[in-house]
This record gives C-alpha cells, sequence and structure tokens, in this order.
C-alpha cells in the first residue's frame, strides 16, 4: 500500500493489511476510483456475504419519504416560523432526517458546489496526488476511505475533506485545491448561516432559548466532505457508504440528481430522493446526546450505482476537537422522570474514538449510554 507505513498495525488487522497490499492501491488510492478503470469490483470492496443475504430480506419503499420543510419567510413570520418549528420537531424526533427548500442558499451556489467537486475529481491524476492524505491534521485530504484498515470492506467512493475554521482566512484558502477553492469558500459561507439558523430552530423546538445550541458551540468550525462516488460495475456487491449515523451535532447534505442515499427507518431503507434546490439535514450524535435522546441521529448509507458519477457535499457541524470541551444532556431537559441518558463526553476522546475504528464496526452512543 503505497504511503501507508504510517498506520499502527495490530494482530488482528494483519490478514486485512495482507489483502489491501494484494490489492494495487495506487490503482484505487492515490489515483482515486474515477481513474482505476476497474471493470469488476476488487475484493476488499466486496460487502461480508451475511450482509449480501441480508439485503434481500429488505424491501423496495418508495412511498415513503423524509419530510420536505419549507423555510422561506422564517425570520420574519413570527406564525409561520412556529409552524416550521413544529415540523422541524416533528421531523427531528421521528425520522432524524428532512429536507429544506427556500433555506437562502441559491442554486448558482449550489450548483458551483457540485461543479467544483467534479472538476476536483476529473482533473489530472498529478493534481489530485497533491491531496493524498490520511493525515487529519492536514486541513485537506483526498483519499478513497478514511477507514480502509479498519472496515471490513471499503466503500466505493473518493473523498476530498476540508476542514474550516470559523473565520477562514486567505491563508487558509490558499490551500484549497484551484479546481473548487471559490466555490467551496463560498458555499461554506452559505452553510454556515444556513447551520446557525437550523440550530435556532432545533433549540426551540426542544423548548430552549433559540441561541442555547449555538451558545454550546455546536456550530463552530465545520468540515466538508465531498463525496465521489464512481458508476459501479457491480453495485449490488458493495456499497457507496456503510451503515452509519453521524458522529457530530448537525449534517447538511448537498447532493446532485443522481440518488443512492437510504435512511433506517422502521425496519426498511427508505430512500433519500434528491429534491431540485433542496438540502438534507440530519441530526448527528452529539445532538442526540445533548438533547437526551429526544432529537435521533438516525442511520444511513449510500448504495452504489451503475450510473455516475452522485456527487455530495456533507457539511459536519461536529463541534472543534477540544481538550477541554465536554458535552453531556443540557440540563434543562434532565428531570427526575427524564433521568440522563448519557455519559458525558470530551470532546476530542469521543472524536478519536470515531476515527480510530471502522465506520462498520464503531457503535456510536452505544458506547455512552448509561
Ligand atoms: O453521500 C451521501 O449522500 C451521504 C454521505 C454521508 O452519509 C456522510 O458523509 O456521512
Ligand atoms: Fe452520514
Amino acid at each position: 500500500m503505497a504511503g501507508e507505513t504510517d498506520v499502527c498495525v495490530n494482530d488482528q488487522q494483519r490478514d486485512r493489511i495482507e489483502m489491501l497490499k494484494a490489492f494495487d492501491e495506487t490503482k484505487a488510492g492515490v489515483k482515486g476510483l474515477i481513474d482505476s478503470g476497474l471493470l469488476k469490483v476488487p475484493k476488499i470492496f466486496v460487502r461480508p456475504s451475511e450482509e449480501l443475504t441480508q439485503e434481500l430480506t429488505y424491501k423496495n419503499i418508495t412511498e415513503i419519504q423524509v419530510p420536505v420543510i419549507d423555510l422561506s419567510d422564517i425570520q420574519i413570520n413570527a406564525d409561520r416560523r412556529k409552524r416550521i418549528v413544529e415540523q422541524v420537531r416533528m421531523a427531528s424526533e421521528t425520522w432524524g432526517f428532512f429536507q429544506v427548500v427556500n433555506h437562502g442558499i441559491s442554486s448558482t451556489v449550489l450548483d458551483a458546489m457540485i461543479d467544483g467537486v467534479r472538476k476536483f475529481n476529473e482533473q489530472d491524476v498529478e493534481e489530485k496526488k497533491k491531496y493524498y492524505t490520511r493525515d487529519i491534521k492536514r486541513r485537506v485530504r483526498f483519499n478513497s476511505n478514511y477507514d480502509l484498515f479498519s472496515s471490513k470492506s471499503a466503500n466505493w467512493r473518493d473523498t476530498l475533506a476540508i476542514s474550516f475554521s470559523d473565520q477562514i482566512n486567505s491563508e487558509e484558502e490558499k490551500e484549497l485545491p484551484d479546481s473548487c477553492r471559490e466555490s467551496a469558500v463560498e458555499y461554506s459561507k452559505h452553510v454556515t448561516v444556513l447551520g446557525s439558523t437550523l440550530l435556532e430552530l432545533l433549540s426551540e423546538a426542544l423548548g430552549l432559548k433559540p441561541n442555547h445550541l449555538y451558545n454550546m458551540e455546536c456550530s463552530k468550525g465545520h468540515r466538508l466532505g465531498c463525496h465521489y462516488y464512481p458508476a459501479c460495475p457491480e453495485p449490488e456487491l458493495t456499497l457507496g457508504a456503510t451503515k452509519h449515523s453521524d458522529l457530530g451535532f448537525l449534517t447538511i447534505l448537498l447532493q446532485n440528481e443522481i440518488s443512492g442515499l437510504q435512511i433506517l427507518h422502521q425496519g426498511q431503507w427508505v430512500n433519500v430522493e434528491p429534491t431540485p434546490g433542496g438540502l438534507v439535514v440530519n441530526i448527528g450524535d452529539l445532538l442526540q446526546l445533548v438533547s437526551n435522546g429526544k432529537l435521533i441521529s438516525n442511520k444511513h448509507r449510500v448504495v452504489a450505482n451503475c450510473i455516475g458519477p452522485r456527487i455530495s457535499v456533507a457539511c459536519f457541524f461536529s463541534g472543534t476537537i477540544s481538550e477541554v470541551k465536554v458535552y453531556g444532556p443540557i440540563k434543562e431537559l434532565i428531570s427526575e422522570e427524564n433521568p440522563s441518558k448519557y455519559k458525558e463526553v470530551l470532546l476530542t476522546d469521543y472524536i478519536m474514538k470515531f476515527l480510530n475504528t471502522g465506520l462498520d464496526e464503531y457503535l456510536g452512543l452505544d458506547y455512552y449510554k448509561l
């Protein structure tokens, strides 16, 4: 495996590393899946056989959809805002997911972001190689599967991850790839505003003051996960993204016109169909934890597709890694009848546990239940 000697290896991982060595990652890792020219899905991408068998038990659900919430006039019409807060509450308590339209980000900004991710992935390999790393301290990281060494099977996608601080300066901007610098900076500015608005609505939905979650620094710093899912020659054998819940407070997801995102609802996978101009919003594990389980962080995944590319940009509001920041259930939401359901977590430890565990093995909030 090119450039992977820095990874700690334990006994259980040895077999897997042997398999990974056999797979020439200069094809699918450094270059990205798009340049690999693969006509069959290599073994490391094939899902475990028990999962493939279980897949046959799922029905294809098309008749139900996650709620779509229209955010227009939210700042100027108090009655309307109340109704929207109620819709946000219902969706976050039952689905953990909703889509928003009329959210204030123009389709020019959204389209430019998707286009930037496309350009990054479809440019010359030599350019992309400059960003190839698994070092999480780097602001910009391009790789195929951040958890390649710890998951049972690899996902059929490449990801360019970009971490943003609150006030991005020109030095930080320069680190971004030319192909998507302008679009990512612009999108980041807009999505930060939307993130704050959504945190206000969610605070109100919890019966708290509008600035409660914002003041807890739930939207401080954010990361864009720019995913590129190439067309897959054998989509039934692999996944674009393994089943997981998001680790942070809140995720806002932009997707192009190709579907693939599914959420687990009442034991079945439900497609989250792209809505023109819409953005998908989902509650992350930390928001479930601080809301003492009132808002739910739902499991989701991305199926592979024989058409592509599917492009998506997940904006994760996960707090900034800090040695001192501790999060636990909000005290206003706890009472004798409703005691704490979760332990307090130190943000650094919480994030490192996630990063050091494969997505398919990570147990999310189960580690922190009381
Ligand atoms: O690409 C998608 O639609 C979902 C990506 C996702 O779930 C994630 O990045 O956490
Ligand atoms: Fe996710």
